[in-house]
């Protein structure tokens, strides 16, 4: 190289003898605490009595750190094998024929499944149908109906629902006259207990909240605002989308209402894969959902010239069952059901924990605010961070393969999917977030 460059060459012969190169500390630092946050991730991995069945998921190489399974699970490997052999031999040599042999049957057996895996539930309450949109109306609608006929008029609710929770309850409070109390919630800590009780009374009819919050992953007190609600005759639904098959849930136990939640989040059924319902027995053939298909009814072959409801979970069905959709999920019940839902959640607190470290280790000392409860049992399976060049990270992080989820204004949320998540892959996520907020800050070229 250098007699293809003599002019060079020549300079440095002569050029005074040059000083040390000064030690970068900041970047030796970095790397030291970089090396010593990789070596705990795998030795985290190493001691994870549930690590072999991460290989039972779909894993693309391209995908460095997946943070969103809280948005969309990762198929499981059998997923594909399950909906091909599905086409070729249900739905292609049975044809019609099966929706005697097995698909009728399908939403109830699936529910049943679901609640006794992870919702602490016992058969007949649970069916899989609708949206999760779809059958919180249905249900909110039905418990609303019941209580205004009792004279209660008022709907508690807290302003971390999600969207979709806030804006059918507008619509149902319109509909039917009712009036909307809100428990304006804190970001961070959640709904408590206190801001609950503090607005129930004899015109409470329903209270509607979500187990885990979709925004900061608050675990609400299930079994406690449960039981101060129906101190004062009210029902609750709870919206468990964000803790199925992440936390254990105690329907039965704590003698919540109804609950409704997704199954393409930790139940990794596929998009939009359907949700299920639950329906306390208690109030099976009493409350009465409002969309009153023929497939909810006591006898849909019959197919009379009147409506006349199943008086069972069955009658809380509508139209025709998204049997396609219901398939990939199988798969991740078999899993859970191999872990158990105590170890699901030991390892989703574990990985929760080990994020939040490397927050304080790596982000924090840029700016960065973790807008989640610290206390582990106080929340679910994510954790949210908060920057305000958050934005413009986002969009560098993907192109690396690096997945978390924005929401608005600028928050990154971290969904640690227990059995497909690894302390590795946790430990990559942050440190490129670390590595993209340094490159913003500093302007360095867009991704
Ligand atoms: C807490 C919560 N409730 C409801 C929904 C909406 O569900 P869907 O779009 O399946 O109707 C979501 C996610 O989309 C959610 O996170
Ligand atoms: N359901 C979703 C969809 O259809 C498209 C994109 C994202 C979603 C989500 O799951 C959003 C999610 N419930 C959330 O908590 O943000």
């Amino acid at each position: 190289m250098d007699a293809q460059q003599p002019a060079q060459h020549h300079a440095r012969q002569h050029a005074p003898a040059a000083a040390p190169a000064a030690v970068d500390r900041a970047a030796v630092d970095r790397a030291l605490v970089d090396r010593a946050a990789v070596d705990r991730a795998a030795a985290l991995d190493a001691a994870d009595p549930l690590a072999h069945l991460r290989d039972e998921f779909v894993l693309d190489e391209q995908v460095r750190s997946y943070l969103d399974g809280n948005s969309l699970g990762r198929p499981t490997r059998t997923a594909a094998e399950r909906l091909g052999r599905f086409a070729v031999e249900e739905w292609g040599a049975r044809l019609i024929r099966a929706w005697d042999e097995s698909w009728m049957e399908l939403p109830l057996r699936l529910g049943d499944r679901i609640a006794r895996l992870t919702l602490g539930a016992a058969e007949g309450q649970t069916f899989v149908g609708d949206s999760t949109t779809v059958i919180l109306y249905k249900l909110l609608r039905a418990a609303v109906d019941a209580q205004a006929a009792a004279g209660r008029h008022e709907i508690i609710l807290d302003t971390g629902n999600f969207p979709t929770d806030r804006y059918l309850l507008e619509g149902i409070a319109a509909e039917r006259g009712m009036t909307l109390r809100w428990i304006d919630t804190d970001p961070v800590e959640g709904v408590a207990l206190a801001d609950v009780e503090a607005l129930l009374g004899e015109r409470t009819a329903v209270v509607v909240l979500s187990h885990v919050e979709y925004r900061s992953g608050h675990l609400a007190d299930l079994p406690g605002i449960t039981a101060a609600a129906h101190r004062h005759g009210a029902l609750v639904l709870w919206d468990l989308c964000h803790s199925v098959g992440s936390v254990p849930i105690t329907l039965d136990a704590h003698e919540v209402d109804l609950a409704v939640g997704c199954t393409y989040k930790y139940l990794n059924g596929g998009p939009g894969s359907p949700a299920f319902g639950y329906v306390a027995r208690r109030h099976l053939g009493r409350l009465r959902q409002p969309v009153q298909g023929w497939m909810g009814a006591a006898d849909p072959f019959a197919m009379g010239p009147e409506y006349a409801p199943h008086p069972g979970i069955r009658g809380f069905i509508s139209g025709t069952p998204p049997v396609t959709g219901m398939l990939a999920m199988e798969g991740m019940l078999d899993l859970i059901e191999q872990a158990g839902m105590e170890a699901v959640r030991e390892k989703s607190v574990a990985l929760t924990g080990f994020a939040e470290e490397l927050v304080d280790e790596l982000l924090t000392p840029l700016g960065v605010r973790l807008s989640s409860p610290r206390d582990p049992q106080r929340r679910g399976s994510h954790v949210t961070v908060d920057h305000e060049d958050f934005a413009a990270v986002l969009p560098r992080l993907w192109s690396q393969g690096v997945i978390p989820d924005f929401r608005p204004p600028h928050g990154l949320r971290l969904g640690l999917s227990p059995l497909s998540t690894s302390f590795a892959e946790v430990e990559v996520g942050i440190r490129a977030i670390r590595d993209s907020l340094v490159e913003v800050r500093d302007g360095a070229g867009s991704a």
